[in-house]
């Protein structure tokens, strides 16, 4: 397919999700399996111009002065580094398939409409009730925050240090030009891709198949690095889901001590048992929704909420989610966090450690919920989150000072500010230990 061919699916794509409200995974998939004949080329392509008129679509719609999908396509083409009217004129030369370009005018306005002048949220690409709530987390750089939420993001792994070493694995990913994560210690990157492009499957790899490696966010390893989990303690992960940060604790403790996963939902967890496997782990005993964790009550070193979230801190990868988000979903998460904080506590030892993490920016999900459940809960005392950090990552770069990422009764990471998905961490004590 040219390029012309390329744009006119994503237009279809998108006007489809418009239509039909559905999600961008969905829509890709449909297309793909009602055109047979794209290569996995124009697929990545034509991802690509999806997720990038998603990620950005009010100021692209801002700038062309238009919201039809195919419009939004052309900003998008437009909107890229090298995008140049005469560039695009000449590729869609005698492309039959091509959409119709607007008038010259309209597109030399789009390069040339400076986008400072528009309003905040337009600049910021989030709905207008979301710009209150960004301004409250961050302050003053909140547009800059919303902004990098709004570009592509890295493909992030975390070598499994109990099966390789990360030099080593560096070297096996070298030819996709892996590099070291800048925080995380076991992190290993491969850049946003720019272009037609798409990360490469690293699945496929045998490290991948040996257990060498697992693909998460450094934001991930991050909080998980956090948690503090030691060798030889007893650790419950509440909120287990497919078993991100469950692998990630195992291996921080060695395959020593015991980590319980229980999640209320089976279908989320049921991809862990085939990951622990791969990954070596053989200190962790896998709950299903309705076991009884009574006997756990009052005896864990540390519980890790990872909890159910609106995920705002992931819309580089989901940039749909961003456009569907409600303010009653807002508060229905909201709801469903408070439950799982108050029935979590109940297994955190005296003297052990309870851990909130969500990986959503917005403060009403993250710093009011830890307020309210602190209130409620006084044998619980907030720790120091940014004594945390610095005991966790000795070495990480002056950029990263902790008085950058809260106030210390939690740390909120976020593409702007730490380069990694949107995550919010706070650790709290249970008073009482001897
Ligand atoms: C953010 S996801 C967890 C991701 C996972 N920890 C990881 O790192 O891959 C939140 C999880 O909370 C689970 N959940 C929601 N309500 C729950 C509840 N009441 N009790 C336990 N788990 C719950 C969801 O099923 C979902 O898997």
């Amino acid at each position: 397919m040219r390029l012309g061919g390329r744009m006119a699916a994503a237009a279809e794509i998108v006007a489809d999700m418009d239509a039909r409200r559905r999600p961008v995974a969905d829509a890709l998939k449909d297309w793909g399996l009602s055109h047979r004949f794209a290569g996995s080329g124009d697929r990545a392509a034509i991802g690509n111009l999806v997720y990038d008129v998603l990620r950005r679509r009010r100021s692209i719609a801002w700038r062309i002065g238009s919201n039809a999908p195919a419009d939004l396509v052309i900003g998008a083409v437009l909107a890229e580094p090298s995008g140049s009217v005469e560039r695009l004129a000449v590729a869609l030369d005698g492309d039959r398939f091509a959409p119709a370009l607007p008038d010259r005018q309209i597109l030399d306005a789009f390069l040339n409409r400076d986008l400072d002048e528009a309003p905040d949220a337009i600049r910021a690409d989030l709905p207008d009730w979301l710009a209150p709530r960004f301004a409250d987390a961050f302050g003053a750089d909140w547009i800059g925050e919303a902004q990098a939420l709004a570009a592509r993001p890295p493909l992030d792994m975390r070598v499994n240090t109990l099966l390789a070493e990360p030099e080593a694995v560096e070297r096996e990913l070298a030819p996709f030009e892996a590099h070291r994560s800048p925080l995380a210690p076991a992190g290993l990157r491969i850049d946003p891709i720019e272009g037609d492009r798409r990360h490469p499957n690293v699945q496929v790899e045998a490290g991948f198949q040996k257990g060498h490696f697992e693909i998460q966010d450094e934001g991930s390893q991050l909080v998980a690095l956090l948690a503090g989990a030691g060798e030889g303690q007893r650790v419950l992960d509440y909120c287990a889901g497919a078993g991100g940060k469950t692998l990630a604790l195992g291996a921080a403790m060695r395959n020593t001590g015991e980590i319980h996963a229980f999640d209320a939902d089976r279908t989320r967890l049921a991809p862990i048992h085939d990951r622990l496997r791969r990954a070596g782990l053989a200190n962790v005993e896998v709950h299903a929704p309705r076991d009884d964790l009574s006997p756990l009550a009052g005896t864990m070193d540390l519980v890790l909420v990872d909890a159910p979230c609106t995920g705002t801190g992931t819309w580089r990868r989901r940039p749909d989610a961003k456009w569907r988000l409600s303010e009653g979903t807002v508060a229905k998460r909201m709801s469903e966090q408070d439950g799982v904080l108050d029935r979590a506590a109940a297994f955190v030892r005296p003297g052990g450690r309870f851990v909130f993490v969500t990986c959503s920016l917005l403060p009403e999900e993250n710093r009011d919920r830890v307020a309210a459940f602190l209130a409620k809960h006084p044998a619980f005392r907030v720790e120091d989150a940014r004594a945390l950090w610095r005991d966790a990552l000795p070495g990480a770069p002056e950029r990263y000072r902790t008085e950058k990422l809260g106030d210390g009764r939690g740390l909120l990471l976020s593409p702007g500010r730490t380069g990694t998905d949107g995550f919010f961490f706070a650790a709290m004590q249970r008073q009482g230990g001897g």
